[in-house]
């Protein structure tokens, strides 16, 4: 039985203050919270503060990106050991911002997804096609190709425990969710896709979608049976926002 997971991708937003501030919130709101996995990605820059602040509590403190390299001449880059040490889980790749403004590939993200599982951390895969994309009626074809950079080069074994995240870049930051309908159908093709590799993997990989989730919009998207809890960005900044989409995917998955 999969468990939803509801990650906050912070971005580049926050300050010391900020960091305390939420996670304080975040901890009074979610205090009793069962049933849903929760986790947090502020900037690298505060993963140690946001781990400390985190202490005993059930949410999980995850990270934003990590670099293919393990250690060297690699400026400016985190590796997956170094997010261990400091006690994150899941590790978001691929994001579309990433995939945008840094040209990384599927061949690279994949490598990363490698890296990831290497070190035993969790990868929060994220994939999803464009505005124009989605209009040429190719959402199945680059999603597939995606998830394929990853299947193809490690086998649908590197899913068992992993988190895909589906997030239609049309919908990101735009206040235009996908509706649950679309966005259940293109879950159940993902899962779909993997399951011609191996059912048992695809019955357990974790979905979650990402897009403009909110307070007021999570029920009815975690009512849908492929949709495993969601990556929040903007009402991710907000904790009383932020609680009602986690409780949301605990009450549609009890
Ligand atoms: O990683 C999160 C996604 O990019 C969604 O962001 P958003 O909730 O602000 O649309």
């Amino acid at each position: 039985m999969r468990h939803p997971l509801v990650m906050g991708n912070w971005k580049l937003n926050g300050n010391k203050k900020m960091v305390s501030d939420l996670i304080d919130g975040l901890r009074k709101e979610l205090n009793a919270v069962q049933g849903c996995g929760v986790a947090i990605a502020p900037p690298v820059m505060y993963l140690d503060q946001a781990q400390q602040a985190l202490a005993d509590s059930q949410i999980v403190l995850g990270a934003q990106n990590v670099d293919v390299n393990l250690s060297g001449a690699f400026t400016g880059e985190v590796s997956a050991e170094m997010l261990k040490d400091i006690g994150a889980r899941y590790i978001i790749i691929g994001h579309s911002e990433r995939r945008t403004y840094h040209k990384e590939s599927d061949e690279f993200i994949a490598k990363k997804f490698a890296v990831l599982k290497e070190a035993g951390l969790i990868p929060v895969l994220c994939i999803g096609e464009t505005e124009a994309e989605n209009e040429a009626g190719k959402t199945e074809e680059v999603c597939a190709r995606q998830i394929d950079a990853v299947l193809e080069s490690q086998g649908a074994a590197a899913f068992n425990g992993a988190v895909i995240a589906y997030e239609p870049i049309w919908a990101i930051g735009t206040g235009k969710s996908a509706t649950p309908a679309q966005a259940q159908a293109v879950h159940k093709f993902i899962r779909e896709h993997i399951a011609r590799k191996d059912a048992k993997v695809a019955e357990q990989v974790i979905i979650q979608y990402g897009g403009s989730v909110n307070d007021k919009n999570a029920a009815e998207l975690f009512a849908q049976p492929d949709i495993d809890g969601a990556l929040v960005g903007g009402a991710s900044l907000k904790a009383d926002a932020f609680a009602v989409i986690v409780k949301a995917a605990a009450a549609a998955k009890a």
